[in-house]
């Protein structure tokens, strides 16, 4: 097989919901504030699920998490940028929410939250979507990942402070601080299930595309970011893996015992020593395995195309490494996610000498993920500069706005912004470009690498 060096990927984010008002005022559930926030996009839509003109998936699924899903996109710039689109979309919604619900007398703080447990136990998800090719097999692909993502949370973990919760696999840890959020959540490496037993990897197979040519990776085990440079290493990291999977690019056997009871010790392990045992019969620690994956990628890099993004990712990569081999984090604190909260954490537990399970830890905990402009911890932190950037804010405005210009995305975004504009009736998904009335027409493109195609200028011009 051959690496695929330019992917088409995805990610998917769904966010936690609440809404506090004050206390002579009946409260409102999640459910109510979704529905509130999705005012204005059934108005429009006559829908809460629908793709915007940036051409990326708006939806309110069951639950009342609204998601959001970027547009495809082929590099790791891009889809950041089009994921910060996203969270600045939900958060206008929520902010007109705010504004519409003041107007009837109900002075409601609606909170959004880009983290993946809520104070129940339950957890949503941050998905991520690869483009692989159609011989690739995704379970055997999906195997070799595995021990790749069991320890990818040590460079790109969202940290949470673990409480024990009825009902929880993990109370015998007890309270302590972890480096993932969704660790504890998944239930089995490789499988075609999602919510009953959730697996690290998806392989439900719908590719989105032409399915002769195609597979769609789907990868359901990573935390939510924030900090770009997080999503980039997320991101970047897993793609250069990928491609040594695909290139046949020697790798040792790194096959876990246990899959499930290494990514939930790993987890509570922020030094990367956690023993992991293999089922060759071998020993590593976490932090060697990463080791081991960052030297093959820093190699890799030089055999195939260059890329600034991925050179950015190495080296980031590479100083993660050495911070948790030295537990001195002062070279990666303002971009990685875990590491930018423990610190703003330790500092209120030196402060005030408090335990870990002090109640107001448990709430900055949380209010570091409200994606409020202005009152989430993180945004406050990256508007004072104290958080590194990967995209400018220009470049996310135009995300919000416009599709990606270089993939099948930009055919839809095309299509939409038309339709938009002629007020004419259209049915879009992924594959889908159609028409309704007064004749029903349809595209279907199945080359999600396209951004030309004849037969949607015909459909635009048949609008
Ligand atoms: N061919 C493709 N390869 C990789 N990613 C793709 C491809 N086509 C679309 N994507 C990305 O996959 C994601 C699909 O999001 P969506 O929420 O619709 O997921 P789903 O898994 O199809 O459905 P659901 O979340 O409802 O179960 C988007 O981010 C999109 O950009
Ligand atoms: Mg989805």
């Amino acid at each position: 097989m051959t690496a695929l060096t330019r992917r088409i990927k995805g990610i998917e984010t769904e966010y936690g919901i609440m809404a506090t008002l004050p206390g002579n005022i009946a409260p409102m559930t999640p459910d109510d504030v979704a529905r509130y926030m999705f005012r204005p996009i059934v108005e429009r839509y006559s829908s809460s699920n629908i793709f915007l003109p940036n051409a990326s998936r708006l939806y309110l699924d069951v639950g009342s998490h609204p998601e959001f899903a970027t547009a495809e996109c082929d590099s790791i710039s891009q889809l950041i940028a089009y994921e910060k689109a996203g969270d600045r979309i939900v958060s206008d919604l929520a902010i007109q929410a705010e504004e519409a619900l003041a107007a009837e007398g109900k002075p409601a703080q609606i909170y959004l939250f880009k983290n993946n447990v809520d104070s129940q136990g339950n957890s949503y998800g941050c998905h991520e979507n690869y483009l692989v090719s159609r011989t690739a097999v995704l379970k055997v692909l999906g195997r070799k990942l595995i021990p790749f993502l069991v320890t990818r949370q040590l460079i790109a973990g969202a940290g949470l402070i673990y409480r024990p919760f009825l009902g929880s696999a993990s109370s015998h840890f007890g309270t302590g601080w972890c480096v993932s959020q969704r660790a504890d959540h998944v239930w089995e490496g490789v499988s075609s299930a999602t919510t009953r037993s959730r697996p690290m990897i998806n392989t439900r197979d719908e590719p989105h595309a032409d399915s002769s040519l195609y597979r769609r990776l789907h990868v359901i085990v990573g935390d939510s970011n924030l900090a770009e440079p997080t999503i980039a290493l997320k991101i970047g990291a897993t793609e250069l893996v990928l491609e040594m999977i695909e290139a046949g690019v020697e790798l040792p056997d790194f096959g876990l015992a246990d899959d499930i009871a290494s990514i939930r010790q790993i987890a509570r392990d922020s030094t990367g020593s956690t023993v992991i045992e293999l089922k060759n019969g071998g020993t590593i620690t976490a932090l060697a395995m990463q080791r081991a994956y960052h030297e093959a990628a820093a190699a890799w890099l030089h055999e195939r195309e260059p890329n600034e993004d991925l050179n950015k990712v190495v080296d980031l990569w590479g100083r993660m490494l050495t911070a948790l081999e030295s537990q001195d984090f002062s070279q990666v604190d303002t971009e990685i996610d875990w590491v930018i909260k423990r610190k703003l954490i330790n500092r209120y537990l030196e402060k005030n000498s408090w335990d870990l399970d002090h109640p107001k830890l448990a709430q900055i905990d949380l209010m570091y993920h409200d994606i409020k402009p202005g009152r989430g911890i993180f945004p406050v932190l990256e508007a004072k500069g104290l958080v590194q950037r990967w995209v400018s804010d220009e470049v996310i405005e135009v995300a919000k706005d416009q599709a990606p210009q270089t993939t099948r995305a930009k055919l839809r975004g095309d299509f939409l912004s038309a339709a938009l504009e002629r007020e004419a009736s259209v049915t879009v998904d992924w594959m889908r470009l159609k028409i309704n009335q007064p004749e029903p027409h349809m595209v279907e493109l199945g080359d999600p690498f396209a951004s030309v195609d004849s037969r949607v200028e015909e459909l635009i011009e048949y609008l």
